[in-house]
């Protein structure tokens, strides 16, 4: 411990911050909530940042008294350097509220851009220094995204902390394997195994872990500030291959699509159960992931849906609040979504 002191001497004025990533449904939020609700003594801000158009995930993080920055849609890897710098600025203002930071990225994001902040911008860099990348592993899919999703390889390349999630749904040697794919693309990370990311806090925060050295083998563009990539607004997360001239490969998958559905009031859930399950069977290979906030007739707590390919979870949450309108949200995110027949079907759900 001394030495971990002795090393941090120089930094310790400086506010530490701990990027969450790891790709869509692989844990993070139920690892940002176990930080959250876990007594800790320290004070965290929060900074979220989600695909889709409505704001579902901000709402999925516990009630806590932490306050939630939400970053703008997008771009992920163009927009968020811009958006995570203001955001940052306008904390670094109110020093002394809090003492550390939080950021979840998107389970699209790519965590070079982001990490990136914590260096090329001097007043961002002054201030605070970047602790650790975990990244959440979702020990069931990892595999498949591996092979089709850039933003996931480069996820685990990052990480100096992964939590291998899920591991209640893999047997044994699929548990073996997947931790060796994981292995070959990044010797160096602390590695642990987590169901409901039930890792020690610990053990992810406090690290001390970021090694620039190692991300600039990675990358060795790490940090040249490309102006061109910089403070624009995409509308469209989509359709463009970055060619930074990075070492690791930087592009958003075209055919992503994020759908939004909301009906101004309440479900039945007779009727809306059955069609969620046939959808989960029908569209799951597709459904990379998807989420919902629902109002059921006659019942005054919220039901929350969660979804990774066919696998769904839901539960009744807390109750409606007075001043909260009552209506029912879902969020799909996916390949080749059936727009129209997933809104027909979701509004003949309508109490
Ligand atoms: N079976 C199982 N389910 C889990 C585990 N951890 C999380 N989940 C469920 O997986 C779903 C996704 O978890 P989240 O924490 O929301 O994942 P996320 O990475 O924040 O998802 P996005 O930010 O939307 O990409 C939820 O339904 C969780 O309850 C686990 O260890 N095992």
């Amino acid at each position: 411990m001394a030495d971990t002191i002795a090393s941090q001497d120089k930094t310790s004025d400086k506010i530490p911050v701990t990027v969450l990533t790891g790709y869509l449904g692989a844990g993070k939020t139920t690892l940002l909530n176990r930080i959250l609700t876990e007594p800790h003594g320290q004070r965290f801000a929060v900074i979220v940042n989600e695909f889709g158009e409505i704001g579902i995930d901000n709402d999925l993080i516990v009630d806590a008294d932490e306050e939630v920055f939400e970053m703008n849609n997008g771009c992920v890897c163009c927009t968020v350097r811009g958006d995570l710098i203001r955001i940052i600025d306008g904390l670094l203002k109110r020093k002394g509220k809090f003492d550390a930071i939080l950021v979840e990225t998107t389970g699209l994001a790519d965590p070079a851009p982001v990490a990136q902040t914590f260096f090329v911008d001097q007043d961002v860099a002054e201030k605070t220094r970047l602790d650790a990348v975990v990244t959440v592993a979702d020990a069931k899919w990892l595999k498949d995204r591996l092979k089709d999703a850039p933003e996931a390889k480069n996820q685990i390349a990052f990480a100096d902390v992964i939590v291998l999630n899920k591991t209640d749904l893999v047997t044994a040697p699929e548990l073996h394997e997947v931790e060796m794919r994981i292995r070959a693309l990044n010797p160096y990370a602390k590695l642990h195994k987590a169901t409901r990311s039930n890792v020690a806090i610990a053990d992810v925060l406090g690290r001390n872990a970021f090694d620039l050295d190692r991300i600039l083998d990675l990358e060795p563009a790490f940090l040249e500030v490309d102006e061109h990539d910089h403070d624009h607004d995409h509308d469209h997360h989509h359709g463009h291959d970055h060619h930074h001239d990075h070492g690791l490969k930087h592009y958003h998958d075209e055919t992503m699509q994020s759908l939004s559905l909301k009906i101004d009031g309440d479900v039945d859930p007779a009727k809306f159960m059955p069609w969620i399950d046939r959808i989960a069977q029908s569209e799951g290979p597709n459904l990379l992931r998807w989420k919902g906030i629902l109002a059921f007739k006659d019942e005054p707590r919220r039901f929350v849906l969660q979804g990774v390919h066919m696998i769904v979870d839901g539960d009744l949450q807390r109750e409606w609040r007075p001043d909260e309108k009552r209506e029912s949200r879902l969020v799909f995110i996916g390949h080749h979504l059936n727009r129209d027949e997933l809104e027909k079907g979701f509004r003949a759900c309508a109490a």
